[in-house]
C-alpha cells in the first residue's frame, strides 16, 4: 500500500503530514519511529495526521506523534503547517479553521501575507493539570535533580513545558539538562525543556529540548510557554518576539485570556512511501 504525504516545516521544526481524510492509514509506534529516522526513514520531528472531525462544531481532528512514536497533545509549529496543508490540498476553502486535538480545540487563521496565526487557547498553570507534582501553584518552582538545583516555570499549552532562564542561550547545556529533566519524576508525563534568555521587554531567545525528540530548530508550544512564564514574571511584555534557532514567532497573551502564536508554515515536497 502506498501512503501519500507532504513534508513541511515551521521554522525548521519538520513534519510529515498525512491526509487521513481521503486515506485510511494506521501507523504503529514502531513504524512511526522508523519513518522518523533521518538515515533509515524520511526523517521528521513530528508526524501529523489530518483526520475528519469527531465533533460537528470543528472542521478537522489533528493527531500528533513525536519522532519516538509517542502520541502528544499539542504542537504549535505543526498547527500552522496543518492549516497550510488543509488549504493547499483543497480539504477546505476556509481561512479560519477550527481543529480538535488530543487536548482541546485550536483556531487556525491563514493570513493574506502567508503567515499563520493560531489561537492556542489559554495556558494551563494548575500543577495537577500540567501535570506537574507541586504542593501549590507558583510562578517559579525549585527542582532538585542529580544534585543540581533549577528554578523553573511549569506551563501546559496542552502539552507540558518546563522553562528556565539562562544568561546565554548559545552556551546553555540544552542536551545535558534537557535529557535530565525531560523524564524527571515531577513531570509524570514528561516535559519539553525550554532555555530562555530575555533580551528586551518584548524579545527573548529560546532553545527547546523536546520530549520524544531532543533539541529541535523550533518549538511553537515551547515559545508560547516561555512567553507566558516571562510575562507572569513581568520580565516580558506582550506581544513578545521569541527567537528560536530556526526563526522567530510572535506570541500575544494577557493573563486570563487565550494565547495567539503567529509565524510561517512551509511546504517542502510531496512524496509517497510503501507500508
Ligand atoms: N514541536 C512542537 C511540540 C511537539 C510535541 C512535543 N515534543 C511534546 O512531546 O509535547 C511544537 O511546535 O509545539
Amino acid at each position: 500500500m502506498l501512503v501519500q504525504f507532504s513534508k513541511m516545516h515551521g521554522l525548521g521544526n519538520d513534519f510529515v503530514v498525512i491526509d487521513n481524510v481521503t486515506q485510511n492509514i494506521f501507523l504503529s509506534r514502531e513504524q512511526i519511529s522508523k519513518l522518523a529516522d533521518r538515515h533509515l526513514g524520511i526523517g521528521f520531528d513530528q508526524l501529523l495526521m489530518v483526520e475528519p472531525p469527531y465533533d460537528p462544531d470543528v472542521d478537522f481532528h489533528y493527531r500528533i506523534f513525536n519522532a519516538d512514536g509517542s502520541e502528544v497533545e499539542q504542537c504549535g509549529n505543526g498547527a500552522r503547517c496543518f492549516g497550510r496543508f488543509v488549504r493547499m490540498k483543497g480539504l477546505t476553502n476556509k481561512s479560519e479553521i477550527s481543529v480538535s486535538t488530543k487536548k482541546g480545540v485550536i483556531q487556525i487563521r491563514l493570513e493574506a501575507d502567508g503567515q499563520v496565526n493560531v489561537d492556542m487557547g489559554a495556558p494551563i498553570l494548575e500543577p495537577s493539570e500540567i501535570p506537574f507534582r507541586a504542593n501549590k501553584q507558583e510562578i517559579t518552582y525549585i527542582l532538585r535533580a542529580e544534585e543540581q538545583t533549577f528554578f523553573v516555570g511549569a506551563v501546559s499549552m496542552g502539552n507540558p513545558h518546563c522553562v528556565m532562564l539562562v544568561d546565554d542561550v548559545a552556551s546553555a547545556p540544552v542536551q545535558e539538562t534537557g535529557a535530565l529533566l525531560t523524564k524527571f519524576e515531577r513531570f509524570p508525563e514528561g516535559a519539553n525543556i525550554g532555555f530562555l534568555q530575555i533580551t528586551d521587554t518584548n524579545a527573548a531567545k529560546l532553545r527547546v529540548f523536546e520530549r520524544g525528540v531532543g533539541e529541535t530548530q523550533a518549538c511553537g508550544t515551547g515559545a508560547c510557554a516561555a512567553a507566558v512564564w516571562g510575562i507572569l514574571q513581568e520580565k516580558l511584555k506582550s506581544p513578545a518576539r521569541i527567537e528560536l534557532p530556526g526563526g522567530s514567532l510572535e506570541i500575544s497573551w494577557q493573563p486570563g485570556e487565550s494565547l495567539w502564536m503567529r509565524g510561517p508554515a512551509e511546504h517542502v515536497f510531496d512524496g509517497q512511501f510503501s507500508l
